[in-house]
C-alpha cells in the first residue's frame, strides 16, 4: 500500500461527489476551494484533495501541518446541507465532527474515537482531525467544509511542539491505512449523517453526539470573544451548544474555542 497515494479513479467512481480536483502540492485546500466556489457552472458536491498543503489552515489563527500521508481535503456543498436554516447551522458543524468520528471508528477499532466541542476528533486523547467550515462572500451560499486528518504522517516526525497534543491513525493502531478507504468512508459518513440532520432535525442526532463526547465531566477553559471561562462541561444542550458548571452557575455557549481540558 502506497501511504501517500489516492485511487483517483475510484473516488471518481464513488457517486460521493461530482467534482474532483488533486493537487500535488497546494497552499491550502480550502482556498482553492474558495475559488472554484465562486464559480457558477460548479457542480456540488465538488472536492479539493491535495497530497501535501504549504500553508494548510486552521480554526483562528492555526496552522495545519500538512504533509504527505495526512489527508487534506475540502468538500464544497451547495443545495440541501445549505438549505439549512441558521438555527441548524450549530447542527451541521457538530454533525460534519460526529461523521468524521464514526468513520475513523470504523477504521481503528482499538482507540477510542471522541468529539471535542465543536467537531475536532480525537483518538486517545490527542488530536487527529481538526474541521474548518467557511463561506466566504463570493462563494454564492456554498460551504467549504475543510477537513485534515492525520492518518499515516507519523507524530514520531511531527514537529516538536505538536507531538504530545497529536497522533495519526497510524501511530494508533501501528499500521498503515488507505487514504483513499479513509476519504470513502468519511464522505459517505457526512453524506449520511447531514441527510439525517436535514429530514429529522438534530434532536435526532444529539445522543449519539453526547455518546462521543470527550469534555462531558470534565474542566474546562473556554474562550469566547475577550472572556475566557472555566466550568466542568455538562456536554451540549437542545441546540448544540456547550454547557458549563462555572462559578456564575450553568452557562451554555454557541461560540468559542477550548483552550485546555483536564
Ligand atoms: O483544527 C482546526 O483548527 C481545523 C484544521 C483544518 C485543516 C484542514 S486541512 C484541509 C483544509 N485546508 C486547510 O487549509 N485547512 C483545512
Amino acid at each position: 500500500m502506497k501511504r501517500d497515494r489516492f485511487d483517483l479513479p475510484q473516488l471518481a467512481r464513488s457517486g460521493l461527489i461530482e467534482r474532483l480536483e488533486f493537487h500535488q502540492s497546494l497552499a491550502s485546500t480550502n482556498d482553492r476551494a474558495a475559488a472554484l466556489a465562486a464559480e457558477e457552472w460548479l457542480a456540488c458536491p465538488a472536492l479539493v484533495l491535495a497530497q501535501e498543503q504549504t500553508a494548510g489552515r486552521g480554526r483562528g489563527s492555526n496552522r495545519w501541518w500538512s504533509v504527505p500521508g495526512s489527508l487534506m481535503f475540502s468538500l464544497i456543498i451547495s443545495g440541501s446541507p445549505g438549505e439549512l436554516g441558521p438555527a441548524q447551522w450549530p447542527g451541521f458543524s457538530l454533525v460534519a465532527g460526529l461523521a468524521v468520528c464514526e468513520a475513523l471508528a470504523s477504521h481503528c477499532l482499538a482507540a477510542d474515537i471522541a468529539v471535542k466541542w465543536p467537531n475536532d476528533v480525537y483518538a486517545n486523547e490527542r488530536k487527529i482531525c481538526g474541521i474548518l467550515i467557511e463561506s466566504p462572500a463570493p462563494a454564492r451560499g456554498r460551504m467549504i467544509v475543510g477537513i485534515g486528518v492525520n492518518v499515516n504522517n507519523s507524530f514520531a516526525d511531527a514537529p516538536e511542539e505538536l507531538r504530545d497534543s497529536a497522533t495519526a491513525l497510524c501511530d494508533v493502531d501501528g499500521q498503515p491505512h488507505d487514504l483513499t478507504d479513509v476519504l470513502r468512508s468519511i464522505l459517505g459518513s457526512l453524506d449520511q449523517r447531514w441527510q439525517q440532520l436535514r429530514e429529522q432535525g438534530f434532536s435526532s442526532l444529539r445522543q449519539e453526539w453526547r455518546d462521543r463526547s470527550l469534555l462531558t465531566g470534565r474542566i474546562v477553559q473556554l474562550q469566547a470573544g475577550a472572556q475566557r471561562h472555566t466550568g466542568r462541561c455538562l456536554g451540549i444542550d437542545d441546540d448544540g451548544a456547550l454547557l458549563l458548571q462555572t462559578e456564575r452557575g450553568r452557562q451554555s455557549f454557541h461560540a468559542g474555542s477550548i483552550v485546555s481540558f483536564e
